[in-house]
């Protein structure tokens, strides 16, 4: 089984080499050689399988010819611990509650799989260097899957305020060999410097550099998951036909998504939602992708102006731009229609969203309503209202509990060093740590 890359400069690798290095040389993406279409029976029988099992099939189907059946079960099951159900919150309109993990985001998925398939690939006396970008949810999530892992030192790279309290919470308080630095700059910024890092022959080969954000190919496979699980769902209450509006920044989650319906998942279209950094939704109405700077926004978890997965998304339709915009369509929203949208759902269901949810809540129904469609809307809810707690609390007027497992890290003294946003202050500072 072999992964190339995007831009078919750099050598093909293994699924270990990839998911180690996380980046190709050639600044490409690694991208799986054979995506292969699941049989009929697997969707026949797909309603009465449990989340784990539809996980295990899933990875066996893409990746079980490397990693041996009983062991990928393990990881598997140990990984999806938890559910991701399809909540009705209007007639026709589904929140996919993916932040029932640690740390109450999309990314413990990600996260909690690679860690455990990267311990097993891991041989005895080997180390690796983990290093990641966050915009918020990347980083709690990676901190917490791979805390304490033997032979594997994590460091997180995020923007000086421009995270939630409790994220800041979750990146900065774990200590042991997960170490954050606070960097003085944007999202893009950190991007910038660890993709820089990972291209530097001389550092990432000295600390054995490897990559835990959406560029890792090993951060889609279970990303696909939920996907096959949410239409599970709808089936059993007889809905087939499916809409998915993933709120996104980087677009891991969509690609997962891609992935999934590449696999077969019957998907009528993808909503691909963002707040006012719009580089995709641009690209999808005039075929032209215009990485910018990107702008501080409420849903800040999606504040990237060069969404890294772009070139994958592109890659799973030939590159066809026409193709691309059959499957997808963009949009976007304003903080302030994250805000009205937030109060209006409180106000008539009850329902609370974060800022990133309340964008893919508008996603979903924007598009039904204008493109007539009588399929199920299943908009993707990547994090728990409480992570956003300043925000969406003045909003609804009402204060949100906060779940027993974070309470305990709310009060945790920060640990951060801080760092301007330069590669050669990074550098300098990764060279003087040591695994
Ligand atoms: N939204 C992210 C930004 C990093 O994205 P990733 O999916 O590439 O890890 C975050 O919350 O950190």
């Amino acid at each position: 089984m072999k992964l190339y890359s995007t831009k078919r400069e750099a050598a093909e690798v293994t699924l270990k080499e990839a998911v180690f290095k996380g980046l190709p040389e050639d600044n490409g993406l690694y991208m799986l050689e054979q995506i292969p279409a699941l049989p009929s029976s697997f969707f026949d029988k797909l309603p009465n399988l449990s989340f784990q099992e539809i996980a295990f099939e899933v990875a066996n189907a893409l990746i079980g010819r490397v990693v041996p059946a009983d062991e990928l079960k393990v990881i598997v099951e140990d990984a999806i611990n938890f559910p991701a159900p399809a909540v009705k919150v209007e007639e026709n309109l589904y929140s996919l509650e993916l932040f029932h993990g640690p740390t109450l985001a999309f990314k413990d998925f990600g996260a909690r799989f690679m860690s455990r398939l990267m311990g097993y690939f891991l041989s005895e006396g080997e180390t690796l260097h983990i290093l990641v970008a966050t915009s918020g949810d990347t980083g709690s999530a990676v901190a917490q899957g791979f805390f304490n892992v033997p032979g594997i030192k994590v460091t997180i790279l995020y923007p000086k305020g421009k995270v939630s309290h409790i994220q800041e919470q979750q990146l900065t308080t774990n200590g042991g060999n997960v170490e954050a630095l606070e960097i003085d700059g944007t999202f893009d910024d950190c991007q910038r410097m660890v993709k820089q890092a990972f291209l530097d022959k001389e550092l990432s080969e000295a600390l054995n550099l490897s990559s835990a954000n959406s560029i890792n190919i090993s951060r889609l496979i279970p990303q696909s998951f939920y996907y096959f699980n949410a239409y599970a769902q709808l089936k059993k209450e007889g809905k087939d036909k499916v809409v998915f509006c993933v709120p996104s920044g980087n677009f891991g989650n969509l690609c997962g998504g891609l992935i999934a319906h590449t696999m077969g998942l019957p998907v009528e279209k993808f909503v691909a939602a963002t707040n006012d950094n719009h580089i995709v939704p641009t690209y999808l109405e005039t075929g032209k992708f215009e990485p910018k700077p990107s702008v501080s926004t409420l849903s800040n978890a999606m504040d990237v102006g060069n969404p890294s997965n772009f070139p994958r998304m592109t890659e799973l339709f030939g590159n066809s731009y026409e193709s691309v915009t059959e499957h997808i369509v963009g949009k976007h929203y304003s903080d302030e229609e994250v805000k009205v949208v937030i109060n209006e759902v409180q106000k008539a269901t009850g329902y609370v969203m974060c800022p990133h949810t309340a964008i893919a809540y508008m996603g979903a129904r924007d598009y039904l309503k204008e493109s007539g469609s009588d399929a199920a809307g299943v908009f993707l809810s990547t994090a728990h209202p409480v992570k956003f707690h300043d925000i969406v609390s003045p909003i609804i007027g009402e204060e949100i509990d906060i779940p027993a497992r974070l309470k305990e890290i709310v009060d945790r003294e920060k640990q951060a060093v801080n760092l301007p946003a330069d590669y050669e202050a990074l550098k300098a500072h990764l060279m003087s740590v040591t695994v």
